[in-house]
């Protein structure tokens, strides 16, 4: 049933333009949620840890395709004790995980720059909070629309305590040839085009900046110029996290 599901979401992405009404992200979040329920319960039975009595740090780390996020968290890393956790590297990593139910799935998504129902992303992200041991997180890429936030507030009620949005703040030109750069570079990665990069914005624009103006209205985003070199940036990213109490 699930080949003929994926299968299904393959032909749904490719005629979805001439169905009125409906789009692609539509009908693969309407496919999904149909078929979903017996497949997700698979990624939390992947791990069966407890997450430490210490209820974990977050932060979320979030801004434009390419403007640098990942980047700025290996530095953090390196600076601060703070495990690193990207959404997108962990839906890479299921998707080619032999065996996976969703290796299909993700990979439409991915490739048409939308957003894979929060039953993935927040049950990965879940057990790799688990399977870590660790308390302090950043959290790369997410939450990315409203179904990320409200799966996140759904699943994580009580279980963790966000820091702040730490929001890198880039000009769309450079984020486009930032992302060309790392596909020429080699990223192997299907979505460094120009093709699935128009999708990415248009997502992070219509889905996204929504989410990151709502943090800020609550006063939890530290905004980050983020289109000076990667070390003037850090400069910038290491005073929020110092005034905010890390070491
Ligand atoms: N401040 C910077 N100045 C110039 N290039 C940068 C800077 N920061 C990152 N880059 C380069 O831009 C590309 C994208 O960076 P990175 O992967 O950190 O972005 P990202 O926000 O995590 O992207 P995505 O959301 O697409 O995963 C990489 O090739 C990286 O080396
Ligand atoms: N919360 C998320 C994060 C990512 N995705 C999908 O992965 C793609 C790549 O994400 P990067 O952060 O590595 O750029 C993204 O375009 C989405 O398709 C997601 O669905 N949900």
């Amino acid at each position: 049933m699930w080949r003929a599901f994926t299968r299904l979401i393959a032909i749904t992405v490719e005629s979805s333009s001439s169905a009125q009404g409906a789009t692609p992200h539509r009908l693969l979040t309407q496919q999904f949620q149909a078929h979903s329920h017996q497949q997700i319960n698979y990624l939390s039975l992947l791990n069966n840890r407890k997450m430490s009595s210490e209820k974990p740090k977050v932060v979320f780390v979030l801004g434009g395709p390419g403007a640098g996020k990942g980047t700025q968290c290996s530095k953090i890393v390196q600076r601060f004790q703070f495990t690193h956790l990207s959404a997108g590297d962990l839906l890479r990593e299921e998707r080619a995980r032999e065996g996976s139910q969703f290796g299909q799935l993700i990979e439409d998504y991915i490739r048409n720059g939308q957003i894979v129902p929060v039953e993935v992303t927040c049950s990965l992200l879940e057990n790799a909070m688990k399977n870590s041991g660790k308390t302090r997180f950043l959290i790369d890429g997410f939450p990315r629309n409203q179904d990320n936030l409200d799966g996140w507030n759904r699943q994580m009620d009580g279980k963790a305590d966000m820091q702040f949005v730490l929001f890198f703040d880039c000009a769309e030109d450079v984020c486009v040839e930032r992302c060309l750069g790392r596909g020429q570079s080699g990223s192997g990665r299907s979505d460094d085009n120009m093709e699935s990069l128009k999708k990415r914005i248009q997502t992070y624009n219509n889905d996204s900046l929504p989410i990151i103006k709502f943090f800020e209205q609550a006063g939890q985003v530290k905004t980050i110029d983020a289109s000076p070199d990667a070390e003037k940036v850090f400069e910038e990213v290491e005073r929020v996290f110092l005034a905010n109490g890390f070491q």
